[in-house]
């Protein structure tokens, strides 16, 4: 399998067990999380750093910033859903996002 490829529900589902705070949006194909963080520039450092992971990754988030509340989203537009390289980006997310402050999810 390639790492651009559609995940398969199998491959889906363990990438989901393995991300417990991501859900699958069927709708939009894409892996999701909403994050809260304790300031606007917490928000955004966490923006920052993942603008330049989606750079070197060539792979670029979906998200919508409001104060403290990040929503992202990472969907693979030329097979229209997951692939394993949302996945990695997924997990990129999650590490930038720990060593922040938060609130708790809303
Ligand atoms: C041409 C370029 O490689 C593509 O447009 C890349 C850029 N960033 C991307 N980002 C995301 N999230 N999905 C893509 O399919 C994608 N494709």
């Amino acid at each position: 399998m390639q790492h651009q490829d559609l995940l398969d529900p199998d491959a889906l589902r363990l990438a989901l067990a393995e991300l417990p705070l991501w859900t699958l949006d069927t709708e939009r194909g894409t892996l999701t999380r909403r994050l809260r963080f304790a300031s606007f520039a917490e928000a955004f450092g966490f923006m920052a750093e993942i603008a330049l992971h989606a750079e070197r990754h060539d792979h670029h988030p979906e998200w919508f910033n409001v104060y403290n509340r990040v929503d992202v989203a990472w969907t693979s537009h030329d097979v229209q859903g997951v692939s394993a390289r949302d996945v990695v980006m997924a997990r990129l997310c999650d590490a930038a996002a720990a060593r922040r402050l938060q609130t708790p999810a809303p």
